[in-house]
């Protein structure tokens, strides 16, 4: 069991909770209509959201004015301030992007009374939830914060990791929940041992398969991974299902560590390193040998 100063090393606090807000479907008031206000609207649409804009038409960036044009199903647009609390009225949720804190303090005041949560991007201290810098590629979402501390930083680590990435990612992604939601209609028992062996079985298929040979999957091949896999409790390679042979683990930026350490091309790589080490490490000792005497 674990004490509790090391339950406290764990958990030092001062962060914040990073997690997937489904919006499909909500209602968001988002009041502003500037640069910032351009970047939620872009956040909300890839959420699936139903917008409400508030702002002065001559106050619009050119990019909320083109989304709001581009489509007009999903947001609604009103050329003016905001008003009062009817405005609240069915929102599930609440963004300020304006350039009056003194109104974004109302909104906000409102917002806590009404119970929704908010975001006044021009006052941290008041937020319920901060934005962060963002990736995204389809299913994959990744979001660097700094919790308030640096947004600009988050933005330069945010292109650091994008540049690490192989740009398969999001489809191999959305290929793999075809799979899985495939196996889960097979076996749609929830919980109990059918739901531990499923996990095990697309824990293993993850770990053995190489990221960008997903990509490739289709219907034909989810079938046989199904019958030649699942049913048999065991894990095809991908050249067996595919009858191709597998992408090289070069090409594969995300390759998994479990497939590195099988893998004979990784391994290869594993023990010239080594040798590399073993060698350095041959002449620094007969250096220092040398020196001795
Ligand atoms: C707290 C937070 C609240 C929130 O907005 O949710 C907030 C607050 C404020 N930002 C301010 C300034 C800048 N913000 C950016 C950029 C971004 N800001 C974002 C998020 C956040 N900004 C939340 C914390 C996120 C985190 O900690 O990581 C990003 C990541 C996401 C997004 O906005 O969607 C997006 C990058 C997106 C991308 O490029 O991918 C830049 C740089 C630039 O524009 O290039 C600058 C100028 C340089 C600088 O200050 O760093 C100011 C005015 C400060 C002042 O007056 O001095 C405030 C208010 C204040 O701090 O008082
Ligand atoms: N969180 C972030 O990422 C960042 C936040 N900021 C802060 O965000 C705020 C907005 O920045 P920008 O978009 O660059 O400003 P901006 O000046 O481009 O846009 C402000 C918009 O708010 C509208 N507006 C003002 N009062 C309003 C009201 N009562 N109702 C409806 N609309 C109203 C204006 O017409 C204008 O369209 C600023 O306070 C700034 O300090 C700035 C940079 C980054």
């Amino acid at each position: 069991m674990q004490s509790f100063s090391e339950i406290d090393n764990l958990s030092p606090g001062g962060g914040s909770l990073m997690i997937a807000w489904q919006l499909k479907g909500k209602r968001v008031l988002l009041v502003g209509g500037g640069e910032v206000a351009s970047t939620r609207v872009e956040h909300l649409l890839g959420a699936d959201a139903h917008i409400t804009i508030l702002c002065p038409e001559r106050g619009l960036h050119l990019t909320t004015k083109r989304y709001i044009d581009a489509y007009p199903s999903r947001i609604v647009y009103f050329d003016r301030r905001f008003t009062g609390p009817s405005e609240l009225h069915k929102i599930d949720l609440v963004l300020t992007a304006i350039d009056s804190p003194a109104t974004s303090r109302e909104i906000v005041d409102l917002c806590r009374k009404a119970k929704i949560p908010v975001n006044a991007a021009d006052i941290p201290e008041l937020c319920d939830f901060y934005f962060g810098a963002h990736i995204r590629d389809g299913p994959l979402q990744i979001m660097i914060s700094s919790n308030g501390n640096g947004p600009r930083v988050s933005a330069i680590i945010k292109d650091k990791v994008r540049a690490s990435l192989g740009g398969h990612e999001g489809l191999a992604i959305s290929k793999l929940g075809l799979l899985r939601s495939r196996l889960k209609e097979r076996v749609p028992e929830v919980g109990g041992s059918v739901g531990r062996k499923r996990m095990r079985w697309m824990t293993k298929i993850c770990n053995e398969w190489l990221l960008k040979d997903f990509t490739f999957l289709d219907d034909a091949m989810i079938q046989k991974l199904l019958d030649d896999g699942w049913e048999q409790n065991r894990t095809p390679t991908f050249e067996e299902v595919s009858g191709k042979p597998s992408t090289s683990p070069s090409e594969d930026t995300a390759s998994q560590p479990e497939r590195a350490s099988k893998s004979p091309v990784f391994g290869s790589q594993y023990l010239i390193s080594i040798a590399n080490f073993a060698a350095g490490a041959a002449v620094m000792a007969a250096f220092m040998y040398a020196r001795r005497r």
